[in-house]
């Protein structure tokens, strides 16, 4: 890295232009990383010294915006600079206009690589070259988190949701007075792009234990009411059996459970949805019950009907996922796990465990099975735990854990070998169309009760089955 600044540094000079390392790449340096993303702050001329960059040291240049000289060069998948004039007329006043103080520094480069100190980051010498109007050096020190003015949040108001994901990733405090501003900025995030907000939650979510920082959004920015369609609407709903929280406080307690069942289960890596996907994972758990009330009855025989609230939830996820511009794959995701969250509790309460419910149950949960277990049992357990039932919070603890492990053990027995295809079955004579797909499905349960262990057997069943089908 302090090569290619060292290259970025000699080009400039070349042009006769000044040119910063900023931002978060000074501030990953002081705490000791290496930052690959590298924010540099040009006096004159910052798109000529990418083009330069790009074409003298095999660099792919992106420009990102034209007009106003902003570019990046992508050096082998290693590392990404990104080239912008200084907002204002000099370095100070573009690092006075950032969010935080911690991210308001500079390194001149011209000054560090014309002297001997610009070796490694090793060599502490390039500290001397620090530019640090607003202190925060000594707050990142302090361990502070620190707006850099009284307007930094409410110029832009996605600021807020920054601040909540660097004090979370470098485990910070934010003082008082910025706790204010944050307040203040809060209740302008509606006007931030949906897209803006989410990679900045997405990001902050995605830490492990960022519990306490969700309450803190809660409990002092009033941060999810303006985030979550129905919030409200869940703090004023009861939990209507065992009566012991508002559904708010119940999804909160959640989404702290589902961190420790993540963390002592060590299921992290073997969530579905994608890179982003434990974010939209956390942000069901914050979600789940969005539904209640439309929900768990208990019927006349005792037993609990609990479909409603699940189903209800779906316009709720839908709607955030829309705000927030969440990829169909995210979308998708996010509805599948409210949907069905409740499906593994009904199963255990009211179906059981043969072979043949625990495969259904599988099918159910449309390829989130795993990640619809535990987000079940975090949820059981912060209902359960928050009432004391904890007999039964063991019961439903080893029956979730012993699926998990089938699940993850006995994979030929959630996916058994086709004995036939769609193509197949047409050939065999069931008409195409949906009630394909209901042949194969029927098939796969055949199979898993044994009633159908090879292609002969397979090909019986389906001759039988058409002689049941009404001919028209
Ligand atoms: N809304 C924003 C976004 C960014 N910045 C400034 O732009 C720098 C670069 O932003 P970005 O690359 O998004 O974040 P980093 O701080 O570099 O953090 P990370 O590398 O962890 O994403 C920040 O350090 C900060 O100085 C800002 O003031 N306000």
């Amino acid at each position: 890295m302090w090569n290619l600044l060292k290259m970025v540094a000699q080009q400039a000079a070349d042009l006769g232009t000044d040119v910063y390392l900023v931002g978060g790449a000074v501030r990953d340096l002081l705490w000791g990383l290496r930052p690959r993303d590298l924010d540099l702050a040009v006096a004159n001329g910052a798109l000529d010294l990418a083009r330069r960059m790009a074409d003298r040291h095999r660099g792919t240049l992106v420009v990102l915006d034209g007009q106003r000289q902003m570019a990046r060069v992508v050096f082998k998948q290693d590392y990404q600079l990104d080239f912008s004039p200084f907002k204002g007329a000099h370095i100070e006043g573009d690092l006075r206009a950032r969010d935080f103080t911690i991210n308001a520094m500079a390194l001149h480069l011209n000054s560090l690589c014309s002297s001997k100190n610009c070796t490694s980051p090793a060599d502490q010498g390039w500290r001397s070259f620090l530019v640090d109007p607003t202190g925060g050096k000594r707050d990142l020190q302090l361990g502070l988190l620190q707006a850099t003015g009284n307007e930094a949040l409410l110029d832009d108001p996605l600021r807020v949701i920054r601040g909540v994901r660097l004090a979370a990733q470098f485990n910070l405090s934010i003082t008082p007075e910025t706790v204010v501003l944050m307040r203040q900025g809060a209740r302008r995030i509606e006007q931030v792009a949906g897209e803006r907000i989410w990679q900045e939650l997405g990001q902050a979510l995605t830490l492990p234990h960022v519990h306490h920082w969700v309450e803190f959004m809660d409990r002092e920015l009033n941060l999810w009411q303006y985030l979550l369609p129905g919030r409200l609407r869940m703090e004023a709903t009861e939990q209507n059996y065992y009566h012991v929280e508002n559904v708010w406080r119940h999804c909160l307690r959640t989404f702290g459970c589902l961190e420790i069942v993540l963390k002592k289960y060590q299921f992290y890596h073997h969530l579905a949805g994608g890179a982003t996907g434990p974010a939209v994972f956390k942000l069901a758990a914050l979600l789940h019950d969005v539904g209640k009330p439309d929900t768990a009855k208990i019927r006349p025989d005792g037993r609990i009907s609990f479909y409603g609230h699940a189903q209800a939830g779906v316009p709720y996820a839908e709607a955030l996922a829309d705000r927030l511009r969440l990829s169909g794959m995210e979308r998708q995701y996010l509805v599948t796990l409210i949907r069905h969250h409740m499906q593994p509790l009904h199963y255990f309460l009211n179906k059981g465990y043969s072979d043949l419910k625990v495969f259904r149950l599988f099918r159910l949960l449309e390829g989130s099975f795993l990640d619809i277990l535990i987000l079940s049992l975090a949820d059981v357990t912060a209902t359960y735990t928050a009432s004391e039932r904890l007999s039964e919070l063991t019961a439903y603890r080893e029956y979730i854990l012993k699926l998990i492990h089938r699940y993850e053990h006995e994979p030929e027995f959630f996916h058994p070998a086709k004995l036939l295809s769609g193509k197949d079955l047409i050939a065999l004579g069931v008409p195409e169309g949906p009630l394909v797909g209901k042949f194969l499905a029927r098939l796969a349960e055949m199979q898993i009760t044994g009633a159908v262990t090879d292609l002969h057997s397979a090909k019986q069943w389906v001759i039988a089955e058409l002689k049941n089908i009404t001919p028209q």
